[in-house]
């Protein structure tokens, strides 16, 4: 039997996927006893559909995909949550399978396409939509399931780790550094979602709903991205020993998920300072299996289409043998979301002041009056009448520093907007 194939997207990821199976066709049916076509394929981009010499199976309209009889498996490769999540519901209902690499649509309405595909009695695969083509869905759902989970964090954004690799180690820009990692075909359609951190919100929700069997969900994830960041920060964290990195963290913890994304600062010798570049790397920690960790190429063509084809294979293998949906939605428990102002670490916390008397003697009050303990303070000359200050506390309650932080933005002195806030973990 030949599982048809037919794919809504092909830009990067979707580019690569054509890419692939045009060279490993025979390869599958010879290894996996697998035979799979792709017949039919659609995007807004004609031209993409030219270059990777499939026009002549080119359609605007996804919907001549989703209702086509004789078609097996739909894969979403357009990304968002409008149009993409008709693409699947519709291909759902229809009776199809559907591989997708859409993170944005499985953290918002990652339910509800559960649902529709258990009810239609159809499978759903998602494998690139966290780590691009690291395995890492598959394993919690498979090779880690006896364990409870405690621990799920890494570095799941490529843009971002691209970006503050090249400002740190090679001093570019932070608008040069965006270039470069769009460029790349790392980035999102509107990279406002991977600077800000909701790529990786996104990822950490997937990962957190799949790892604690308990649905977590964009909303509920606490964001804060990069674009606060600037190379003086860097400089300053190599200077103290430390490098600057955007996790992607979840806790199970006593009173809930404890589910967050922010620039971190983390040891140089820490396992993921390491991890540079477009690499993403997850560490996972398990009751029985103790401390694992995934590590990979996070984005890009050849990587995103690896799992996406890996996803495709696999679903055609049960297509083929008449097998229904191996796995469905896991998430059989209702824990709560522990609130971020409970949070208790240190901080990084940088701010622009006038050179004036007084100002630093202020702002040592308004820690004081709060409780939080510093640890460091550092004055960094940045023109003749201003000056960078750099406070690392002692480990202090999220909400203190909230409160530090806004009332020493009102005084008079303080000169930028929001400071440059870096969570710190040992
Ligand atoms: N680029 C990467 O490294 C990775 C991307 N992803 C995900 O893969 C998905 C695709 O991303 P890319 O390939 O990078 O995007 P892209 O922008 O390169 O390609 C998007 C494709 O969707 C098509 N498209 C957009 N709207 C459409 C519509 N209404 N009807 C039909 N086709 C439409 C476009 O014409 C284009 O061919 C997204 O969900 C993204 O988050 C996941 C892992 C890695
Ligand atoms: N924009 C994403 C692409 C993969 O998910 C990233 O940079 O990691
Ligand atoms: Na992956």
């Amino acid at each position: 039997m030949t599982v048809k194939i037919g794919l809504v997207g092909t830009g990067t990821v979707g580019g690569g996927c054509i890419d692939i199976l045009q060279k490993h066709k025979q390869d599958f049916q010879r290894h996996l006893g697998v035979d799979v076509e792709l017949v039919r394929v659609c995007s807004r981009n004609p031209e993409q559909a030219a270059a990777h010499n499939v026009a002549d199976i080119f359609t605007p309209d996804y919907r001549d995909i989703v209702n086509d009889p004789k078609i097996d498996i739909v894969v979403e490769l357009i990304g968002g949550t409008t149009v993409a999540r008709n693409v699947v519901l519709e291909a759902l209902a229809a009776g199809k399978n559907v591989v997708t690499a859409n993170k944005a649509l499985m953290a918002t309405h990652g339910q509800e396409v559960l649902d529709t595909a258990a009810a239609a009695g159809k499978e759903v695969a998602f494998e690139a939509s966290v780590g691009g083509g690291i395995p890492i869905i598959d394993p919690l759902k498979h090779s880690l399931i006896a364990n409870e989970i405690g621990t799920v964090m890494g570095i799941v954004n490529g843009t971002t780790n691209y970006m503050l690799t090249r400002m740190a180690d090679n001093g570019m820009g932070y608008e040069d550094a965006l270039k470069e990692a769009q460029a790349n075909g790392f980035a999102e359609a509107d990279p406002t979602a991977d600077v800000e951190g909701f790529d990786a919100a996104a990822k950490i929700a997937i990962l957190a709903s799949i790892a604690f069997n308990s649905r977590v969900t964009l909303a509920d994830v606490y964001t804060s991205g990069i674009s606060q960041i600037s190379p003086v920060d860097l400089e300053a964290a190599r200077g103290m020993g430390y490098v600057v990195k955007l996790l992607a963290i979840a806790h199970r913890t006593p009173k809930g998920i404890d589910v967050r994304v922010h620039p971190t600062m983390i040891p140089a010798t820490h396992q993921l300072a390491t991890v540079n570049g477009v690499y993403n790397a997850i560490y996972v920690v398990g009751d029985a299996v103790g401390e694992t960790m995934f590590f990979g190429a996070g984005a890009g063509s050849g990587p995103a289409a690896s799992a996406v084809m890996g996803d495709v294979l696999e679903v055609a293998r049960h297509v083929q043998q008449g097998v229904g949906p191996l796995v469905g939605c896991t998430c059989t428990d209702q824990l709560p979301i522990l609130p971020v102002d409970e949070l208790q670490m240190k901080y990084y916390i940088r701010f622009t002041v006038s050179d004036k008397l007084g100002v630093l003697a202020a702002m040592a009050g308004i820690f004081a009056q709060y409780n939080v303990s510093v640890h460091s303070v550092v004055q960094h000359s940045k023109k003749e009448s201003t000056v960078d200050v750099v406070y690392v506390t002692h480990v202090a309650k999220e909400s203190d520093i909230k409160a530090v932080i806004e009332e020493i933005a009102g005084l008079d002195d303080v000169l930028q907007g929001p400071p440059s806030l870096i969570r710190v973990e040992e």
